[in-house]
């Protein structure tokens, strides 16, 4: 236990004194309890929290329409409430699902990194981070039940999961498409795949900035099951139980095993990758990137 202790993320109060500023800003985080499961059930505008199983199991649905896009106040709130989970000894996993139709998530928010300023794409970077952090290195167990369109920041929440369930539709690609953007995916992305699916398959999936359809994720190993749509939560909680039957403290510590490195390298650097990312994105050849890839996902529609 005491290895799982000590790997809790740091800056951990930071940001969350910060992200309770941020709720206040929205008008208060609201943890609104409701049902027969009073304190069990909470949500704030962009997360749900709903009891799974048996009571041990929450299952977390990602509410920001129209594409569940990790903006800043939205990933505040998911630390928020993934916090409270943490924290409450009665829950041990959690089921990560997406309540906007066919899309699991549209991945980081492009308006957070395009024509802000420096102190702006900082903070943000900051929150990405730490989001990365507390989901990698969660004690609890993590399914992802992928139930729609999953590209490159989805698809990063995804690969922290312990498990990858995909829906079989045509909407449900899932990859780290960065490259598709005009943008590097950085390097605790890269190594969150790698670990995922092994070098040779990660440095084509991510030169190519591919998205791959579910028999194809399959086969790579990006996720573990492909299910009819309608069956996504099912298998998610079905697969929890298996995971649940292990002992907490000996997952845990393996689980602690197999991540504490990757984890460390941003954990020994994370000022660095914030300057890093905060010189890239501001580039003007990348905000035109930016710029031409929003303009295109606008004339999509038109
Ligand atoms: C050397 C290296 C150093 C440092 C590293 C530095 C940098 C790395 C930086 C960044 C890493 C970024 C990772 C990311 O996550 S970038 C985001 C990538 N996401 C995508 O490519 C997905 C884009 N979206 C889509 O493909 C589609 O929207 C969809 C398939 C998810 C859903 O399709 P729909 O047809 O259902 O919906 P749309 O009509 O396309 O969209 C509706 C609406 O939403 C807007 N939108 C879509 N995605 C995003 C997004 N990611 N952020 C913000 N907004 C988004 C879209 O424009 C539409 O808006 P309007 O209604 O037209 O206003």
């Amino acid at each position: 236990m005491a290895l799982a202790v000590r790997m809790r993320v740091p800056c951990r109060a930071l940001l969350c004194a910060g992200a309770q500023l941020r709720g206040a800003a929205l008008g208060r985080p609201e943890w609104a309890a409701g049902g027969g499961d009073g304190a069990r059930r909470f949500a704030s505008l962009r997360v749900l929290v709903e009891p799974g199983a048996e009571g041990r199991v929450a299952v977390m649905k990602l509410k920001n329409p129209p594409v569940n896009s990790l903006s800043l106040d939205f990933l505040t709130e998911f630390l928020i409430s993934l916090e409270k989970l943490e924290n409450d000894k009665a829950f041990r996993g959690v089921v990560i699902t997406s309540d906007c139709p066919n899309v699991f998530s549209a991945g980081l928010d492009l308006r957070e990194m395009y024509g802000r300023n420096p102190g702006h794409y900082a903070e943000y970077w900051k929150a990405v981070q730490e989001l990365w952090l507390r989901l990698y290195l969660s004690n609890l167990v993590l399914v992802a039940a992928i139930n729609g369109s999953c590209p490159a920041g989805g698809c990063l929440m995804a690969l922290t999961s312990d498990v990858r369930i995909l829906s079989d539709s045509p909407k449900s690609v899932i990859g780290l498409n960065e490259t598709l953007l005009g943008i590097v995916a950085p390097f605790w992305f890269k190594d969150t795949l790698v670990n995922t699916i092994g070098h040779r398959a990660s440095e084509r999936a991510l030169q190519l900035g591919l998205l791959f359809p579910p028999a194809e994720a399959l086969q790579v190993g990006l996720v573990d099951h492909v299910v009819p749509e309608d069956q996504v939560q099912s298998m998610a909680l079905s697969v929890m139980a298996h995971w649940l039957a292990i002992p907490d403290h000996a997952r845990q510590l393996t689980k602690a095993m197999m991540r504490k490195a990757t984890a460390d390298r941003l954990i020994k650097q994370r000022e660095a990758d914030i300057q890093n990312f905060v010189s890239f994105i501001s580039r003007d050849s990348i905000q035109k990137s930016l710029q031409i890839y929003l303009e295109k996902l606008k004339q999509k529609k038109g």
